[in-house]
This record gives structure tokens, C-alpha cells and sequence, in this order.
């Protein structure tokens, strides 16, 4: 029976196509379904195409769709629709061939390519200076992924610049393993760090037009429509591409079982919170009992309404079973069931205990400033879940001022001082609720979870870590009991790293990097990193992280970088970004000013632009609430837009590193524009 797959390209295109020809198109779809013969299907041979595999089918007047007819199997593939000369064009040069070594379907030009590649080289004589994938002989480039029609192509590049020309024109699996070779890997190593090898033992096509195995591997770009109710899902108006097409890395880390925990990690946009969805349905869907349940859990609360919002629509029937809810709301139900009645501390609340039980200090003592003291008690003893004597005295001080055993001893006192009076309050800290509950799922006085998945790991500290470690089955030694994704890049409200394994999380061997960013351009991709340079960046197990292979998907303009001389020009600036923006087609809600200075906004607002502020705990509307968004830096982080400008006063430009990290942040939740106003 001839079956259908369909490539991402027409799902990009669905939403703009005419109502009428959508309506042919899942005729056409239908019709695949019901008849295997294909006579009734009219698929007309282009002539005029390169490849001999390229049919059309008429849907609309003037809208044709590019089928490709296999020389074996009865694997279709409808890989693009538009209007009829649009379509000729675009399919003329292009050929369509499962690749011998990877398997994967490709489709490339080979006229465009070699053209590429010659207006990087012509007039550069090649000096003889050995570039990096001179390593690799013709048939290490096959291996690699490049069809062997591109490998002349391949071999005509002589720097970094024609290689990044060419890329564009290289199926996207052998330019991301070439690109590893490019950074320093081995081709093997490539292979295995880029695409994840996994169809490893997957059948292999017997030529390139065999589409026979399609369906068997991992797909990048298509998708097997599986009849009508698949195909209304996958063509609705809201799709997104990553419910349905994971990257191969992506896929292997969903679907890998695990005997202990597990950690993903990578850069800003590289598609981890993407891979923890889609493992946590895939958990869902294997569950036992029917008691048994996910937890999901971040840092942010926005981010918790996200995914909340992003499993019920990856999975209508198994998003119940997962909890999702971020840490201090997952803190405050575990102490709450557990017979906690009490509130969470305001700062006026612990404005007055310090002044009460530092007033005291001063009588006896003058050793230590108060500031020193209540430094240690938030980045020391609160997040650490200290709570006695002998802990203080051994634990590790990490990135803190010595001292000595004595001194912590005197300070011991001080410190039980101002937890006893919380607790006289009925009252606990932001870590302290933290730690309550991590003591509570220890005591066995609330019940764990089968797998636990944890987002945004860099933000949680130790006490957080320990609570997660201990609701999720890892002494209990059950499969898959714990997956951390994170990114040491985005480290910004926890200053001091923790090692997981010092909360007793073995990850040592389990532990993966994606690096294909599906979020920023490579433009913005690379700005935002040349923000951090010169700061080491952690893998949150206590290794240096490395971002040695990382890529964009696409290409976009530079960022651009202004400065200001003060806030009436920023908004100014800004304006004018946005008013450009808005004539070449983005829409006021795809646009984000961060943070949201008050002038900025109003010189917004003032020339007749609807604005709409981020709020905490509440789910972006999208475009059914317009208005420009604007929120400050840590209320965009688990956001991302078409657009962003980012506003930069004197005196946060770059110092800190927690500062750093922030605006990388901030800088990485845009898709295409970037705008960056230094204000003085
Ligand atoms: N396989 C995919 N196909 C298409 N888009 C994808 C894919 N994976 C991720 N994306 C998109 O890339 C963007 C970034 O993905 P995601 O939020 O999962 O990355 P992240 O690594 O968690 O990012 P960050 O750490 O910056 O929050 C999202 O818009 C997501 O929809």
C-alpha cells in the first residue's frame, strides 16, 4: 500500500496556503490512503526537473504540490507546495536521495552548491595551507553524510567562509558533522557528538531512490502521516515543527533508558526543554500503574506555565499524568501536605528578626559586620539547609571569604538565633521551605515520584538538588529515575555552581550535550556568546563546559548595537527599531523590549503602539493579546521572540558575571532581530 510521508517544508507553508488548495491538499493525502494503486491519484512527471523521481499533483488552478515517486518501496514523499511556476522552480535543480551511510532522506542543488563555494574561493590562490576536512578522504565525506554529487563541492573549500556558504546548501546532517570536523572533532567523534548514531543498525537504502526504510529511522524532516486524525493534528493552524520532527541527538536522548540519573545539557536554544517534553510523554506512555506519576519541574514559574501548556497539546491523553510545577511551588505543597501552616517570610519579616537577633550580637560581640553576616546566611547556611553546629563547621564554603573554625563557632550562634525566631514566626525562608521539604520526602512523610524530570538545573542549589534527588526512585535503583537539563550559560540566580554528584546525583557516563540551536539565529547565537567571554562556564557536575560544535539552524542579519547618550534617545532608538519591524511584517506581540524602562515604554506608547508587560505566573497570550511585550530580564528567561531590544544602562554594562549571564539570557530569547542599546 503506497504511503505518504511529509517534509517539513509544507508544514512551514500550510498556514499561508488558500483555504481551497489546503482542502486539496488532504484530498490528495486522502486519496494516497485509499488508493493503493495510485491510478487514482494524478501525478504528472516534470520533464523539465533534474531529478526523474519528481511528480506534480494539481491542487488549485494554479498551486501545484512536488511528490517524489521512489524507484523502490512505496514510501511517497510530498515535499513542497505553492503556486505553479514557484513550485517548478524550486523543485528544477533539486535532487531527492536517501543517503547510502546515514539513511536519511536529502535533497539538495548541486549547481547552487558549486556556485557557493566558487564565490568564496575564486580569486583566494590556494596557498597550500591544509584546511580541516583535507583529513577526510571521498569516502570519509560519504560517511559523513555528503551525498557524493556534493563531494567536488566539499572538497573546493578552502576556509572557514566558504564553508559557511556551502552549508547552507549541504543537508543539514552532513554540514553539522563536517562542522564538528571544522571545530577539531574526528570524524567518528563527529558523527557520534552531532548526530547521536543512532540508526546505527538501521536498514540502509539499496540506492538512492530506495525510500523503502524511511519510515524505520529517525527523520529530521519527515513524518509518516498515519492516517486522517494524524494528518488534521499535523496540519492544524497551530502546530509547532518540534511536536513533530526531533532532531536525531533529541530523539536519542528521549528515548534512552537509563538505570540511574540522567543530565542533558548545552547552550541557550538548543533544544532541552523540547527533549524533556517529549521524554516525559514518552515515560508517561510506559507507566505501570495507575498510581504512578511524573514530576516535572523548573526553576522559573513562567516557564512551569509553558510546558504545562506544551504537554497538553504534545499529548492530550498522557499530560495528567505528569505534574508540572516549578521548585518553590512543589516546596511549598510537599510542606503544606505535610501539616506546614505557616507563611513564607517577607523581607519585612526578616528585616525585623535580623535587627532583633543582630541587636544582640552587638551587646556581646563586634567581631563581624552585619553585612558579613547576613552574606553568609543567605549564600551559605539558608541555601545549604544548615541547621545545626557540626554542619557549619565541616561544610564547604565554596568562593567564600576563609574562616577560621573559631569564628565560625561564635557565628554558629547567631545563626540559630535568627532560625529559632522563624520558626517562633511560624515562618520560613525561600531556601528554608526547601529544605523542609527535601527533610519531609527523606522522613518518608511524602510519597516520591516514578521519574522526575528537572528544567533550568544551573538555578537550583543544593538543598534543591537534594530535594529532587530524594523524590525521585535513584536509591530504589528503578529505570529512568531522574533527567536534569540545564545550562551553566544561564546561571543567574544561583552565583556558586554545585556539582550534582554533591547532592549525590551520579550522572557519570549519562550525561549528553545538544548543540543544535533551533531558537537564535547563528548570528545571535554567537553575539550572545561573545558576551561571556573569558568566564568559565560549568557543565553543572563540576567539568568546564564546552560549546565546541554549536550551531544554528539558520542565518540571520548581525545584531545591532547603538549607544545612546541618555534614556530620551534609547527610547527614541527603540522606537524606530520597532516602527521597522512592524512595516516589514512582525507583529507588535513577536517584539520584546528588555527591561521595560518606564521612558522607553511611553515614547512607545506615546506614538500610538500598544505595549503589554509580562507578568509573573501568567502565560504569554501570543497574538491574540497585541501590544509590544516588555518585562524585566529574569521575566523573559523561558520566553522567546521574533525580536528583542536589549537595554543597557552604564553601569550594568558586563561587570558582574551574574550581570553577564543575565543579558545572555536575555540576548538569547530572540529569534532573528537583535537590538542592543547601550544607554550612558
Ligand atoms: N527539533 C526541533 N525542531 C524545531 N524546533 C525546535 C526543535 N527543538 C527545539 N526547537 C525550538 O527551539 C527553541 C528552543 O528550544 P528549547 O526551549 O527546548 O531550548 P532550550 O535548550 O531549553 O533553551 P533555553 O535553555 O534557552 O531555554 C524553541 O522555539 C523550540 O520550539
Amino acid at each position: 500500500m503506497a504511503q505518504l510521508m511529509l517534509h517539513r517544508e509544507v508544514l512551514k507553508n500550510f498556514g499561508r496556503l488558500p483555504a481551497k488548495v489546503q482542502k486539496k491538499i488532504y484530498e490528495l493525502i486522502r486519496k494516497f490512503e485509499e488508493d493503493s494503486t495510485q491510478s487514482g491519484i494524478h501525478l504528472e512527471k516534470i520533464d523539465m526537473a533534474r531529478d526523474s523521481k519528481v511528480r506534480s499533483a494539481r491542487v488549485g488552478d494554479d498551486y501545484r504540490a512536488i511528490v517524489i515517486a521512489p524507484d523502490r518501496g512505496d514510501i511517497f514523499l510530498l515535499t513542497y507546495v505553492d503556486h505553479h511556476d514557484e513550485a517548478y522552480r524550486w523543485v528544477k535543480n533539486k535532487q531527492f536521495e536517501a543517503h547510502g551511510s546515514l539513511g536519511t532522506l536529502q535533497i539538495f542543488d548541486v549547481e547552487e552548491a558549486g556556485i557557493a563555494v566558487a564565490e568564496d574561493t575564486h580569486g583566494i590562490p590556494d596557498a597550500g595551507i591544509p584546511y580541516p576536512l583535507d583529513s577526510l578522504n571521498d569516502e570519509d565525506l560519504f560517511l559523513a553524510g555528503v551525498p557524493r554529487a556534493l563531494i567536488p563541492a566539499v572538497r573546493a573549500v578552502r576556509n572557514d567562509r566558504a564553508f559557511e556558504q556551502l552549508a547552507e546548501y549541504l543537508p543539514p546532517e552532513a554540514s553539522q558533522v563536517l562542522y564538528g570536523v571544522v571545530m577539531g572533532m574526528s570524524l567518528d567523534r563527529s558523527l557520534e557528538e552531532m548526530l547521536g548514531d543512532t540508526d546505527a543498525g538501521a536498514a540502509r537504502p539499496e540506492g538512492p531512490g530506495d525510500f523503502s526504510h524511511l519510515a524505520e529511522i529517525t527523520n529530521m524532516n519527515l513524518v509518516l502521516i498515519e492516517g486522517e486524525e494524524h494528518l488534521r493534528e499535523i496540519l492544524s493552524e497551530d502546530i509547532e515543527e518540534w511536536r513533530i520532527f526531533l532532531h536525531p541527538y533529541q530523539r536519542k536522548l528521549v528515548e534512552w533508558d537509563t538505570k540511574g540519573p540522567m543530565k542533558i545539557y548545552g547552550a541557550a536554544g538548543t533544544g532541552k526543554t523540547v527533549a524533556l517534553m517529549h521524554r516525559a510523554v514518552w515515560l508517561a506512555e510506559q507507566l505501570e500503574t495507575e498510581k504512578d506519576q511524573i514530576l516535572f519541574t523548573t526553576f522559573t514559574t513562567n516557564l512551569s506555565v509553558t510546558i504545562r501548556s506544551l504537554l497538553e497539546k504534545l499529548s492530550p491523553k498522557f499530560h495528567k499524568r505528569i505534574e508540572v510545577t516549578n521548585l518553590h511551588q512543589l516546596a511549598r505543597t510537599i510542606c503544606f501536605r505535610c501539616g506546614w501552616r505557616g507563611r513564607i517570610a517577607e523581607n519585612s519579616d526578616l528585616e525585623d528578626i535580623w535587627d532583633q537577633v543582630l541587636n544582640q550580637t552587638r551587646k556581646k560581640d563586634s567581631e563581624f559586620d552585619q553585612d558579613v553576616i547576613k552574606s553568609e546566611f543567605d549564600l551559605i547556611i539558608d541555601p545549604m539547609g544548615i541547621d545545626n553546629e557540626e554542619a557549619y563547621l565541616t561544610t564547604v564554603r565554596t568562593g567564600q571569604p576563609r574562616m577560621s573554625r573559631k569564628q565560625r563557632k561564635k557565628l554558629w550562634r547567631v545563626f540559630a538565633d535568627f532560625q529559632r525566631q522563624l520558626a517562633k514566626r511560624n515562618l520560613l525562608t525561600f531556601e528554608g521551605i526547601i529544605h523542609q521539604a527535601r527533610l519531609a520526602v527523606e522522613q518518608k512523610q511524602f510519597q516520591g515520584f516514578r521519574h522526575v524530570l528537572v528544567d533550568e538545573l544551573q538555578d537550583f542549589g543544593l538543598e534543591a538538588l537534594k530535594l529532587i534527588s530524594a523524590l525521585s526512585p535513584i536509591k530504589e535503583e528503578l529505570t529512568n529515575p531522574l533527567c536534569v537539563a540545564g545550562d551553566g550559560h544561564q546561571r543567574i540566580y544561583n552565583a556558586v555552581p554545585i556539582p550534582l554528584n554533591r547532592a549525590g546525583i551520579e550522572v557519570r557516563g549519562r550525561s549528553r550535550r545538544l548543540k543544535i540551536n533551533y531558537r537564535t539565529s547563528e548570528q545571535i547565537r554567537r553575539w550572545a556568546h561573545s558576551i561571556l567571554h573569558g568566564i568559565e562556564v560549568d557543565d553543572l557536575d563540576g567539568e568546564k563546559a564546552d560549546i565546541t560544535g554549536d550551531r544554528s539552524v539558520f542565518r540571520g542579519p548581525e545584531p545591532k548595537i547603538i549607544t545612546c547618550d541618555n534614556k530620551e534617545d534609547a527610547g527614541k532608538a527603540v522606537l524606530n527599531w520597532v516602527q521597522g519591524l512592524i512595516k516589514s511584517g512582525f507583529g507588535t506581540h513577536e517584539i520584546c523590549i528588555t527591561p521595560g524602562m518606564p521612558k522607553i515604554i511611553n515614547t512607545i506608547e506615546s506614538a500610538g503602539i500598544q505595549t503589554f508587560e509580562l507578568k509573573p505566573r501568567k502565560k504569554d497570550p501570543g497574538r491574540d493579546d497585541q501590544g509590544i511585550r516588555y518585562g524585566t530580564k529574569k521575566r523573559i528567561k523561558g520566553l522567546e521572540f521574533r525580536a528583542i531590544a536589549l537595554v543597557l544602562a552604564e553601569e550594568q554594562k558586563f561587570s558582574e558575571s551574574i550581570e553577564r549571564f543575565s543579558n545572555y539570557v536575555a540576548a538569547t530569547r530572540a529569534r532573528e532581530n537583535l537590538l542592543v542599546v547601550n544607554v550612558k
